[in-house]
């Protein structure tokens, strides 16, 4: 066999084997489309996982040598789509037990028919959204039912509609700037503001809330963000008793509590911006009647701006998704404001995307991290970093922040960087 697509060809029938057995023994439906097929099913296995991942990259490769080099060419697909579904809510207007006429729901959700109807049916081939088993009617897909249902999926999708400008004025922002402020990126010019992402969101505290539900949705609907890498594949479970954690920028302490439950003996505590930490106190309170735990996972609240010297002294101090925000120059402010605090042999743990060298990665998993990569550029004139970039960032916060040490668990698109205080406070003042 000495074709190429022959080959992948192979690959794909090999994994997909492992993938169908693995689905018969626990999920049988869970690579169905259809609208009653459940819409996630977790895969708990090392084997299986690692057949989808070869699966799916194997599948893309095909596609693009069957389509030919030309075809790559174009963009990967149009947003309009989502966009307006997300803005005129149509998936809750289509409803759950029937099909509805393009009319009908055309008036319910204020879009003209004619537009509509190109809307889903793009929809439809590309988004995995809804359905036209009969000319002229639409009914739901999986996926648009789970659109319809859940807040946390319509959190996610809106965020998409909030952002999609951005990467349509990336290039204009490229053209007109040639700083690297996080406020003058394409998403300001598509929101026609100064400012920047987190300072608009500030203002706007119906957006900053839906963000802080899209981050949630976000890693449950892409399993390799799942922040259970990061509740397992650190050892919480060494931490002394009394020993207290900091996850800053950790919005409404989702991935706090994850962490709180591995060790029961530690005090996790979840800093983020006020407008932030208020809409998570109140969520907390909503769902157990107290700001101070969660289904016995304690965690506690405090408003805090990382931009501001630290006043918490933490073993452990954790940036999950915060980096990759911010511009270098940033992020070494970022770092700096921790050094007040930190106490020898603090460890500052950072969960991001390592960027991999080039076509070093099954292509599945670096296509997903060259997207947040340029999402990154486009939204806020970040971007991810090498192992290598990130020791010379912390070196020039600070020659108190040790080597560096990476790691990424099995299965994770997100790596965990550990950099350990070895500095104290006296040396590191002239170096601040
Ligand atoms: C991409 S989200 C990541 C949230 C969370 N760590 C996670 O992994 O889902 C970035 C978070 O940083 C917070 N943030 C932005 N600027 C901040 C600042 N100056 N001080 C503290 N938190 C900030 C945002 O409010 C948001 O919750």
């Amino acid at each position: 066999m000495n074709s190429d697509i022959l080959r992948l060809a192979k690959t794909i029938s090999q994994s997909t084997q492992v993938l169908d057995q693995y689905a018969e023994a626990n999920e049988p439906r869970m690579f169905s489309l259809d609208a009653d097929a459940p819409a996630r099913v977790p895969i708990n296995s090392k084997e299986a996982d690692s057949a989808k991942m070869i699966a799916i990259s194997s599948c893309m490769e095909l596609i693009d040598r069957l389509q030919g080099p030309m075809s790559c060419l174009q963009p990967l697909w149009n947003g309009t789509s989502l966009q307006a579904i997300s803005r005129f809510n149509i998936a809750s207007h289509v409803p759950l037990d029937r099909e509805i006429s393009y009319q009908d729901l055309s008036q319910a959700c204020g879009l003209h028919a004619s537009k509509l109807k190109q809307v889903i049916r793009f929809a439809i081939v590309h988004h995995e959204l809804f359905r036209e088993d009969r000319k002229g009617y639409v009914s739901h897909s999986s996926n648009s039912r789970v659109l319809a249902q859940d807040a946390a999926t319509q959190a996610g999708v809106d965020h998409f509609d909030e952002f999609y400008g951005s990467f349509v004025h990336a290039v204009d922002a490229m053209e007109q700037y040639e700083g690297h402020e996080p406020s003058q990126t394409g998403f300001s010019l598509s929101k026609n503001t100064n400012e920047s992402l987190f300072e608009y969101l500030g203002a706007r505290p119906e957006k900053s809330k839906k963000f802080a539900d899209a981050m949630k949705y976000h890693q449950s609907a892409v399993p390799e963000c799942s922040p259970e890498f990061l509740a397992s594949g650190y050892p919480w479970k060494s931490l002394p008793p009394g020993a207290t954690v900091v996850d800053m920028g950790g919005s409404v302490g989702h991935v706090g509590r994850l962490i709180a439950s591995t060790n029961p003996k530690i005090q996790v505590i979840v800093q983020d911006l006020p407008e932030v930490i208020e809409n998570a106190e109140a969520k907390a309170l909503q769902t157990n009647g107290t700001t101070n735990g969660h289904s016995g996972m304690p965690v506690k609240f405090q408003a805090h701006d990382f931009f501001h010297p630290q006043t918490l002294q933490a073993d452990v101090y954790i940036f999950r998704w915060i980096m990759h925000d911010w511009p270098d120059h940033y992020v070494v402010r970022i770092l700096k404001q921790l050094i007040p605090s930190l106490k020898a042999g603090a460890k500052v743990v950072l969960n991001e995307s390592i960027c991999p060298e080039s076509r070093s990665l099954p292509l599945s998993v670096e296509r997903y991290i060259r997207w947040m990569d340029i999402m990154m550029l486009s939204i806020n004139n970040a971007r991810l970093r090498d192992e290598e970039e990130w020791h010379d960032l912390f070196q020039e916060a600070s020659h108190g922040f040790g080597p560096v040490r990476c790691w990424t668990p099995q299965g994770s698109a997100l790596a965990i960087i550990e950099v350990e205080w070895q500095g104290d406070n006296l040396n590191v003042k002239s170096v601040i």
